[in-house]
């Protein structure tokens, strides 16, 4: 028997005074799964995100975290919920250990909190104020925060920002130990690198709508211009020519350099034009097109 979804969101719309954040915003996120929320700024992620939380009433739209409504059941949903905290919401004076017993105290069973601290890096601060610590010290005891009540359910908004390049690999280590154990994790990010690596499926968010989800391998894919392949012609080239070759997405020249974005028929096509006319392709480079470049095309087809 298939397991029912741990999040469902339904035509989920949300406005600020008269002004839609969240437009009909539908997705499901399955037991054990990495799903991540992508978009350009202001495009109604956070909220989005705060409804599945239950700090948000939706407008209209249904949504269940393991079967119950964030808003109403907020209680239980709390405790099966692990959420990043803002910032504002701890004491400043409270000392890094005492923020870990009092949240571990909130739940029936929660996870030890010193193995938690010790993957943040966070044991060498445990008697260190909140207000003393540096950003990314508190990003990572915010990410302890969440995981202290050993839930089945995680949600990160800007799990890594602030964090050096190290800590966001420990991070992102992290996140996959914890997925390992069956937890599901939702997640808002900014970082193209991140979603793609630890993403099992991504919904691109754009102007309070659902633009595409998909696996990341799957957005890559469908964005027109997957493949790049970028040279130097020993010879002069026609524009005629190379905006004639198949499935062409995008031309560009400059410095005497030909970058083209299609297809692999693209590839084939221009190799085959540069025979013809005797020209070699210097630093011939043929790069498949990245998170970043779906990105950028799914986010500005629907502008
Ligand atoms: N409390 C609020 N009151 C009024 N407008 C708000 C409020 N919160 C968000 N908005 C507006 O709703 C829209 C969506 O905001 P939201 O924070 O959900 O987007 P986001 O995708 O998380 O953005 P970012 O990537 O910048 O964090 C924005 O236009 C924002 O200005």
């Amino acid at each position: 028997m298939p397991t029912a979804p741990v999040i469902e969101v339904t035509d989920l719309r949300k406005s600020y005074a008269g002004r839609p954040a969240v437009d009909g915003v539908s997705f499901t996120v399955e037991e054990g799964e990495i799903f991540g929320i992508l978009g350009p700024n202001g495009a109604g992620k956070t909220t989005t995100v705060e409804c599945v939380e239950g700090l948000r009433e939706p407008d209209s739209g249904r949504v269940r975290v393991t079967g119950l409504d964030p808003v109403a059941d907020h209680e239980r949903v709390a405790r099966v919920l692990g959420a990043q905290l803002q910032e504002s919401r701890l004491q400043p004076k409270l000392t890094v250990r005492e923020a870990l017993e009092l949240y571990a105290a909130f739940y029936p069973a929660p996870a030890d909190w010193r193995p938690l601290a010790e993957r943040l890096r966070l044991e060498e601060k445990l008697s260190t104020r909140f207000a003393k610590l540096s950003g990314g010290q508190k990003q990572r005891l915010f990410i302890a925060l969440a995981l202290i009540g050993d839930p089945r359910v995680v949600v990160l908004d800007e799990l890594t920002t602030g964090l050096d390049p190290r800590a966001r690999r420990d991070t992102w280590q992290l996140i996959e130990d914890v997925r390992a154990r069956g937890v599901t994790v939702l997640l808002v990010t900014h970082f193209m690198e991140e979603a793609q690596r630890l993403c099992d499926r991504i919904a691109v968010i754009d102007r309070g709508r659902v633009a595409a989800l998909d696996t990341p391998a799957g957005l890559i894919r469908r964005s027109a211009g997957a493949t790049v392949i970028s040279f130097t012609p020993s010879g002069p080239l026609d524009d005629r020519e190379l905006n004639d070759l198949p499935a062409l997405v995008a031309l560009d020249r400059k410095d005497g350099r030909i970058t083209l974005s299609g297809t692999d028929d693209t590839v084939s096509a221009v190799l085959s034009l540069l025979a013809r006319h005797h020209i070699t392709a210097h630093q011939l480079r043929v790069t498949d097109a990245t998170l970043d470049d779906a990105f950028l095309d799914l986010t500005e087809a629907s502008a």
